[in-house]
């Protein structure tokens, strides 16, 4: 008897509210924190090899219940039950003018394993973004208004011929994922090889939590009307903050390099006196922020930052030091990665002393995530396969 899903009419499923609204804020967060320009012109993308890559091994366990939940989802639709491996997890982003025609997401020779997809929506049209509503060619239906927390799962083969109409503003957000009966496409074993690489069951204690490392420069670098911007220091742009050099370091001409080095963060005529390792880390920590403080807005609380008293931030005034200038025009990703709305924490009232309790409540995140991560892996090797672990305290 073939699988059921295999030659009915509509082999696919929506799945309204799949996703609560706290793990589509977290993803989010981890995007905008790590991600590398895509596959295509206009898309961004964060991969868990990607992270485990840049130092944030850690942010994949966020990852590991929906992953697991989507499969039985598929195989229960698609009657194959423990026959499937995830063949690609992704968190993509569509920025403005990105677009995708009829197709199937089999539809390449090197494409042929996938056997069925889902897509989590992680944003909402008409209030993140514009355009960017997907459409079944068939008709069944016809269009899917992307909603945060709503996924459609589907055979990636060509009865499921769809496309994407142009965003026209702000960024839309997936959680993208493939499925496989192949073995030989299983993302978990490729992962959990990384993941053995960096041993984390070596059981090495850091007095600082995980740093993320940037991969090559060129991976963020997007290409935008005959120039270009650096996706990391575009997303802080955004956000109106500058970065300086350390006041010690003799400066390089080279701007990339200057973000590859210590460095501070201001806003306005004022200069945040924490160091941050890296450009990756002073975004990973305002994208904390940012996340943290949405959602305590949205509770309709006043605190500046997540469940903290405000402790005293010193900052500089910046006469005598300059921020550091591009590279590329950080001004042409005003209208890329900007939000629709414009709505963003920073423009309501976001203050340098936030960003203070912001880097005392991250360090306990990702250490958190970490000890699921010390936890879980010696696991995953063992059955060949990522799962969360009962008690592990991070479900969504
Ligand atoms: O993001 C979506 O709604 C679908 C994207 C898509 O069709 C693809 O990546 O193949
Ligand atoms: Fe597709």
């Amino acid at each position: 008897m073939p699988p059921e899903g295999e030659g009915e009419a509509h082999p696919r499923l929506l799945l309204p509210g799949f996703l609560p609204q706290s793990l589509c804020k977290e993803l989010e967060f981890i995007h905008r924190s790590c991600c590398a320009v895509g596959y295509r012109p206009g898309v961004l993308s964060t991969t868990l090899s990607h992270l485990i890559a840049t130092g944030c091994a850690h942010l994949v366990v966020p990852f590991v219940p929906v992953r697991e939940r989507l499969r039985e989802k598929v195989e229960e639709r698609f009657g194959c039950e423990f026959e499937l491996f995830v063949e690609f997890t992704g968190l993509v982003s569509w920025c403005k003018g990105a677009s995708i025609g009829w197709h199937s997401d089999d539809n390449r020779p090197y494409l042929k394993q996938r056997d069925f997809a889902a897509v989590c929506y992680l944003n909402s049209c008409g209030k993140d973004f514009t355009g960017g509503i997907f459409h079944f060619k068939d008709g069944s239906p016809d269009s899917i208004i992307p909603h945060a927390g709503d996924a459609v799962i589907y055979t990636a083969d060509s009865q499921n011929i769809h496309s994407v109409d142009e965003v026209i503003d702000g960024e839309r957000l997936t959680l993208t994922l493939w499925f496989t009966r192949d073995k030989t496409h299983d993302e978990d074993a490729k992962l959990i090889s990384l993941l053995s690489e960096r041993s984390p069951e070596n059981g090495e204690t850091s007095p600082r939590p995980t740093l993320p490392i940037p991969a090559p420069n060129s991976m963020y670098w997007f290409p935008h009307q005959g120039s270009g911007f650096d996706i990391r220091w575009g997303r802080l742009h955004i956000l109106g903050c500058n970065i300086y050099p350390l006041a010690s370091t003799v400066l390089s001409d080279d701007p990339l390099e200057q973000l590859m080095g210590p460095l501070q963060l201001g806003k306005g005529k004022e200069i945040f006196d924490a160091e941050f390792r890296n450009i990756l880390h002073a975004l990973q920590i305002v994208q904390f922020y940012s996340w943290k403080t949405s959602g305590v807005k949205e509770q309709g609380r006043e605190d500046p930052a997540p469940g903290r008293a405000l402790c005293p931030s010193p900052v500089e005034r910046t006469s005598s030091r300059s921020p550091v200038v591009g590279p590329g025009d950080p001004q042409a990703a005003d209208p890329v990665l900007g939000s629709a709305t414009g709505d963003d924490v920073w423009s309501n009232g976001f203050d340098l002393a936030g960003l203070r309790n912001a880097m005392v409540a991250w360090e306990e995140y990702v250490r958190a995530l970490d000890e699921v991560l010390r936890r879980s892996f010696p696991l995953w090797r063992t059955h060949e396969i990522m799962f969360p672990l009962s008690d592990a305290g991070h479900s969504d």
